[in-house]
């Protein structure tokens, strides 16, 4: 009877990520991965890993070390990464992935030079997909969410955040995450649920109006729901913009729903400098995705408080933004981390070529890219003690690639999942090809 889930072997290189039980790496400590390599001149055979019968890392070491204290009938599974890689399973830190009506035809006219506000302001955007989701039916969201989320472990992620925020009004909202509770309690992988009825103002509400109903109407029916145990929500977002919510409307919805319980985590400095993100780490914000235009003061703000800077390399590619300063953030001690902010308006589900494209457009290094698609990515869900990295005691969630270097993960340019032979997820494996 085999008393342990998974032994992967023979692996050319491990990348642990840290190996100090780190809960984020800030600053420059993104730059220093924990990496074992095995040397072309060494008679080693390479690298195992073991993960137990409850999905847990027991032990990591050369093969040598570990044959001698483990041996292959124990294991239910073995896999041989003989010349492969191995990489914590990856975090998308930022997704809208909920929805139905797609934007094809505005991308059409921001080629033509409209901007995201422009299209917003004329009712398309977030309020096109909102006329659209509000008419959808659960199963049909949920088929298309499904499917969504399928891509992403294909391309490697076994963790991802998802928003609702294409309802605006409570029935809508819980539709919403109803989709996204079926898809924690049904997925192989795992799901970080954001409540975002501040995605927009609806369009027959004032901001002030839409503030109230948020804090007056919505978040109390959907915390009846969780405590039911019906709905299963962690963190509240709300997107503060010039023409959307203000910092003090922002503010309020936050901080009604920290009294919920919920994680702070909204979208904050995107088009406009508002000081939204100064705002966030004074909360107690555990993170603030885009900042695409925050100041010096916030960036400082942010390092001090210990928020986490998702980061998101897709919108600023596909809007033209200039990008958020990422350098700047990392050398003030910012833990930055990536997302891949799918939505209809930027859609991509791979985070392999979110970090090609923050190593490109935000000039981070390949480690930068991948301690924000790993450790930092999953500390911006309150997620860092379990998953992010290849640690003992934390789950065996990983990613083995058949390439010469972790390295070519992010260097191909698209088709990335080629190179992906296995995604395990808590030691069993959900995608092989
Ligand atoms: N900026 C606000 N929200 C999304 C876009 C959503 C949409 O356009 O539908 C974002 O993060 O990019
Ligand atoms: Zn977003």
């Amino acid at each position: 009877m085999a008393t342990l889930r998974l032994l992967v072997r023979h692996a050319k290189q491990v990348v642990m990520v840290c190996n100090k039980g780190q809960l984020a790496l800030p600053g420059a400590a993104m730059n220093q991965l924990a990496v074992l390599t095995k040397s072309d001149q060494s008679s080693s055979t390479g690298y195992s890993i073991v993960v137990d019968n409850c999905g847990t890392i027991d032990a990591i070491g050369p093969d040598e070390e570990i044959d001698k204290e483990f041996s292959p009938k124990d294991f239910t599974n073995i896999i041989d990464a003989t010349d492969m890689c191995v990489l914590p399973g990856l975090v998308d830190g930022h997704t809208h992935p909920v929805w139905a009506g797609d934007r094809v035809h505005e991308f059409k006219m921001k080629l033509r030079g409209a901007s995201y506000m422009e299209v917003h302001a004329s009712g398309g955007g977030i309020n096109f997909t909102v006329r659209h989701t509000r008419q959808a039916s659960e199963d049909d969201l949920y088929n298309s969410f499904q499917k969504r989320a399928s891509n992403m472990m294909k391309n490697g992620t076994t963790l991802f955040e998802a928003k609702s925020g294409y309802g605006l009004d409570v029935d809508t909202e819980i539709k919403m995450l109803r989709v996204i509770k079926r898809g924690i309690d049904n997925f192989p992988i795992d799901i970080s649920a954001t409540y975002c009825g501040a995605h927009s103002v609806p369009e027959n509400l004032t901001m002030e109006e839409a503030t109230d109903d948020i804090i007056n109407n919505q978040i109390p029916a959907i915390k009846e729901l969780i405590d039911q145990g019906s709905l299963q929500v962690d963190n509240i977002d709300v997107f503060c913009e010039k023409g959307v919510f203000d910092v003090p409307s922002t503010s309020k919805i936050l901080k009604a729903g920290k009294e919920t319980g919920l994680a702070l985590n909204f979208h904050g400095e995107e088009l406009h400098p508002l000081q939204s993100a100064e705002m966030g780490a004074k909360l107690g914000a555990r993170a603030i995705s885009h900042l695409e235009m925050v100041s010096d003061e916030g960036i400082k703000a942010m390092a001090s408080s210990g928020t986490v800077a998702v980061l998101l390399p897709t919108t600023a590619y596909i809007l033209k933004l200039s990008p958020p300063p990422a350098r700047k953030m990392i050398d003030n001690g910012v833990a930055v981390a990536l997302g891949s902010d799918f939505n209809p308006n930027a859609y991509c589900l791979s985070m392999p070529l979110v970090m090609h494209l923050a190593c490109i457009i935000l000039k981070m290094t390949m480690e930068e890219a991948l301690a924000a698609a790993t450790i930092n990515a999953a500390a911006s869900l309150g997620k860092s003690k379990r998953q992010g990295s290849l640690e003992i005691g934390k789950l065996g969630d990983m990613l083995i690639i058949d390439a010469a270097s972790w390295e070519h993960l992010i260097y191909q340019m698209g088709n990335q999942e080629s190179l992906i032979k296995y995604v395990i997820k808590g030691g069993n494996i959900v995608y092989h090809r």
